[in-house]
């Protein structure tokens, strides 16, 4: 099968983006993971397919698989690609649009200065329903939350983790100097630790000041990215609640920076999560996708 696409990224988080709002394609998870493999296919941490609204309160359905191949609820990066995209595509003249995506329905603006800002929507804590098992922890408090030791094989002391959802699973938790942080070590050991049982993103927060961040991600399904838009959510959210910064946090991610708001202290823990970022359109290409594409190395 044949099939264009237009290569994005939002703030070095790299995405291959479908356009199926005329015809379904019908991929596979081999075929999505063929398309995100940066030797046999195009090369991405995740596929974006834009689709026609499924209902008439949305411009859009937007749906993303990891480079594993896995689909998965939500994307930040992702969601400010999905807006620059249906633009420049002539899809909608709109600068304001709203999308369905697994997680709901998210609100996003096209800015002059080039930027989008993406109303994610409100942070979900209740540990079931991330989903996360704390059954046994014994949870720290901290500011007006708390973090729960996770045991990790091989290390000595369980590192804490504030455990939240924004549409999709994170944990998150604080490092000293994230350039030295065990991203590659520890990142898989949390990703596929048994209290997540549909896997998690792992954080690694550096608090520089009440309104600033540095961090790294762990992505579930696609490894350590150059920038996780719902990551930067989840990690400011928690940095909030855990008494660690004001309402407003740039975050300095290895790709880019993002701006997240949440104005908790007006609305409450209600209270929508804003994320203003880059959306960049790299190039675009045709690509043959093979039917079977894993079968020779079977
Ligand atoms: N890069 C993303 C998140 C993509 C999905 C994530 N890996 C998951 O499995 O939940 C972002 O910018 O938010």
């Amino acid at each position: 099968m044949r099939l264009r696409f237009t290569k994005m990224h939002g703030a070095g988080n790299d995405f291959v983006v479908l356009d199926e709002t005329r015809q379904r394609y019908g991929l596979t998870p081999a075929q999505y993971q063929w398309l995100a493999d940066r030797h046999f296919g195009v090369g991405a941490d995740q596929i974006l397919t834009v689709r026609p609204a499924p209902t008439p309160d949305v411009d859009f359905e937007y749906v993303i698989h990891n480079a594993d191949g896995g689909e998965v609820e939500n994307c930040g990066n992702g969601a400010r690609c999905f807006v620059r995209y249906v633009h420049d595509a002539g899809l909608t003249h709109k600068r304001r649009v709203r999308v369905a995506t697994r997680a709901g329905v998210l609100t996003l603006e096209l800015r002059d200065d080039g930027r989008v800002t993406v109303d994610m929507g409100a942070p979900v804590f209740e540990p079931a329903a991330v989903p996360f098992d704390p059954a046994g922890l014994q949870p720290e408090p901290l500011g007006d939350w708390q973090r729960w030791p996770l045991p990790l094989p091989g290390v000595a002391e369980a590192p804490r983790v504030a455990v939240l959802s924004m549409g999709n699973p994170h944990a998150v938790l604080r490092v000293d100097d994230v350039e030295a942080a065990p991203v590659a070590a520890w990142g898989p050991l949390i990703e596929r630790h048994a209290r997540f049982p549909r896997r998690v993103n792992a954080g690694f927060l550096q608090v520089v000041d009440r309104g600033h961040a540095r961090l790294r991600v762990h992505e579930r399904g696609a490894g350590e990215t150059l920038a996780c838009g719902t990551g930067a959510c989840a990690a400011v959210v928690a940095g909030i609640r855990l008494g660690w910064f004001d309402e407003a946090v740039d975050v300095e991610l290895r790709g880019g920076r993002l701006t997240i708001e949440w104005p908790r202290g007006r609305d409450g823990l209600d209270a929508p999560v804003r994320m203003t970022g880059p959306a960049e359109p790299v190039f675009t290409g045709e690509v043959e996708v093979p039917q079977d594409p894993w079968a020779d190395s079977r």
